[in-house]
């Protein structure tokens, strides 16, 4: 396996807060990378900074051996590192279909022509078509994106970032607020995604992170304290200790 994506001593400060400590993370190609933390750990923090959206103080984030530690964040999304949409970035109006052709509209940029009427693209509807496949939406495609369940738009937005073939996805908290079945639904997803993405998970639901991770990196006051297969995090007194309590249901 090869790394796709490696972070060197990436340090962020907001005024004495060190939200990103000295922090090390190394992605395989194909592997689903969890990261755990409690509140506050800085794994947000984190994420901001892969996309570009913030910028660290130091250190050095390495795509597929290009250092893009200063890169913007569109020059990222078009090398390929997707984040997942937010459901406030979902045209209600729109289909779904229309939702994920107008993501690789935005992926295609300035070499599309924008006054091309989106609905009768071939271009953007055949990456659209597929990544809906990938979610499990087809059936979906002719819907209003409006009337999906919340579970829906979540894969919704998945396919969205899918749509501009990345080849790192982001996902920040993509359980958040779904119900047990919609979770359940969601970590079926992503089992069938790994291996055809490099992932970077950030995830609360620790029985998703346990049951989908290859690896699992625990942060800690901005600092990754420790990295390692699901058992040996799960074994590991210092994780147990520091962040989840030893306690026997961990
Ligand atoms: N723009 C900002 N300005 C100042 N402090 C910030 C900013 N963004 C984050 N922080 C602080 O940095 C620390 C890390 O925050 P971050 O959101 O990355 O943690 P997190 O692990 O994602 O937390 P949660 O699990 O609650 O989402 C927190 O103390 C937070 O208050």
């Amino acid at each position: 396996m090869t790394e796709i994506l490696q972070v060197n001593k990436l340090v962020k400060h907001y005024g004495a807060l060190k939200a990103t400590n000295d922090l090390n993370l190394t992605l395989m190609e194909g592997e689903l990378h969890g990261v755990i933390g409690p509140n506050g750990a800085g794994k947000t923090t984190f994420i901001h900074q892969l996309t570009g959206e913030v910028l660290p103080d130091r250190g050095r984030i390495v795509f597929d051996g290009m250092d893009i530690t200063r890169e913007t964040v569109d020059a990222r999304a078009l090398l390929g590192i997707g984040r997942s949409y937010q459901i406030t970035s979902i045209f209600k109006d729109f289909s779904v279909l229309e939702n994920v052709m107008l993501a690789v509209q935005a992926r295609l940029g300035s070499s599309f022509r924008f006054w091309s009427p989106v609905r009768s693209d071939k271009a953007l509807y055949e990456p659209a078509y597929q990544a809906l496949h990938e979610v499990d939406l087809v059936q979906s495609a002719h819907r209003r994106a409006g009337s999906l369940g919340y579970g829906e738009m979540r894969q919704l937005e998945i396919a969205m970032t899918l749509g501009m073939r990345p080849r790192v996805l982001l996902l920040d908290e993509p359980m958040a607020g779904m119900s047990k079945q919609e979770s359940a639904r969601l970590v079926e997803l992503l089992q069938r995604l790994k291996g055809d993405y490099s992932i970077v998970l950030v995830e609360h639901d620790m029985d998703a992170v346990f049951a989908l991770a290859d690896r699992i990196s625990v942060l800690l006051y901005g600092s990754a304290i420790a990295c390692g297969t699901p058992q040996q995090i799960q074994e590991n007194p210092e994780v147990r200790n520091a962040y989840l309590g030893d306690d026997d249901e961990f």
